[in-house]
């Protein structure tokens, strides 16, 4: 992580609810998350772990169903929670704080150049005009990486392929200024070598635009590549966080062993991938205790009572398990993992 502290944006005991056919779903279960200045933030986890919604909710694109129930998004001064009307929002929204999907088509208009609308966006935000607009386009879309701006700039979104779409898309984003640019899963629907290019780029920009960026993923190795810090999510609650090495190589919650293990890296040849036993809890009932327990290999009979606390592992690291109580009975990370984490100690020192 860069080294300076300051919060950027500030979660406290959020709550998130969904009213679905008269029952009531709670999506996202009193998380705090802080965000500092210039970091990279992953946010993983298992489908449904209430990643989106709690992107969502930072932008004001709750569905309608969705309501916070409990607490706080400090961001410059202002508590999102409270805003209500769209106009609060826009203020925001593409301006302060802007997203880029894992689909890109979704967010392009097919009937327009894509030229008109980066333009769109740069007149909106930048407030140029004309020729001045017009180079600006030309700058970003090189910035992005697409060559011969001038001709691509009079073409149609279906003239490119789709991690040039994905470009021109972030390139709308960073149109916006924002200070803080939301990636959604950027690269699942792209191949391999293709992903590693929209990360790469998206690398660059943060430097030369100073943003901070959170990344929404279920997919580790991009968590590798792009995050300072991790925070892993399960059932609507964020159960550990910390820099991307403790996590990686030292986490402490048996849900992130669990991720972990479940890295091709970690396969072993001839061997079935890892995969985590049994599905994650229903949100429209209560959770007693933590609520990875009853998929949890390494359950203690609190974790079916009593929902554990943070525990501190460092100044950066923090993991919601019993285990890390010091009454707890000493249990070691599954064999494949001990190896990883030994060596990956090793690299990460540089050692
Ligand atoms: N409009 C809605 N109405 C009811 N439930 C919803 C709604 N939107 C999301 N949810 C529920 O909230 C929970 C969290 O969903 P969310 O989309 O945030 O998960 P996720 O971690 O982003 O998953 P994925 O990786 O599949 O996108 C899920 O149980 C989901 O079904």
């Amino acid at each position: 992580m860069k080294e300076t502290k300051e919060k950027i944006l500030s979660i406290e005991n959020l709550v998130i609810k969904f009213s679905l056919r008269g029952k009531v779903l709670t999506a996202i279960r009193d998380v705090s998350l802080d965000l500092y200045k210039g970091e990279s933030l992953a946010i993983v986890g298992e489908s449904g772990s209430g990643k989106s919604v709690l992107m969502k909710s930072i932008m004001g694109l709750l569905d309608k169903n969705g309501y916070i129930a409990q607490g706080k998004i400090l961001y410059q001064e202002k508590d999102l929670a409270q805003f209500k009307t769209e106009k609060d929002w826009l203020k925001i929204r593409g301006k302060e704080i802007a997203m880029v999907t894992q689909d890109p088509m979704t967010s392009l208009n097919p009937l327009k150049n894509i030229g008109k609308q980066i333009e769109e966006a740069v007149v909106l935000h930048q407030g140029l005009k004309g020729k001045e607009a017009y180079e600006k386009v030309l700058q970003l879309l090189r910035d992005v990486g697409i060559q011969d701006p001038e001709r691509r700039y009079k073409q149609y979104p279906h003239e490119f392929s789709g991690g040039m779409r994905q470009r021109i898309v972030i390139a709308i984003a960073i149109a916006c200024n924002p200070k803080i640019l939301i990636c959604d899963e950027p690269t699942t629907a792209l191949d391999v070598t293709i992903q590693a290019q929209i990360l790469n780029l998206l690398k660059t920009l943060q430097e030369k635009y100073q943003l901070t960026t959170i990344y929404i993923t279920h997919d580790l190795g991009v968590v590798a590549k792009v995050a300072d810090r991790v925070a892993v999510m399960y059932a609507g609650d964020v159960i550990e966080f910390g820099k991307t090495d403790e996590i990686f190589f030292n986490a402490k919650h048996p849900y992130t062993w669990a991720l972990i293990s479940a890295l091709p890296q970690l396969g072993e040849k001839g061997k079935e991938l890892y995969s985590i036993k049994g599905t994650p809890p229903n949100l429209f009932k209560e959770i007693k205790g933590d609520a990875f327990a009853p998929r949890n290999p390494y359950a203690l009979k609190i974790d079916f009572v009593e929902t554990p606390p943070y525990f501190k592992v460092s100044d950066t690291h923090f993991a919601k398990t019993w285990l890390m109580h010091p009454n707890a009975p000493k249990v070691e990370p599954p064999e494949v993992l001990k190896k990883f984490f030994e060596e990956g100690r090793l690299y990460a020192h540089g050692g």
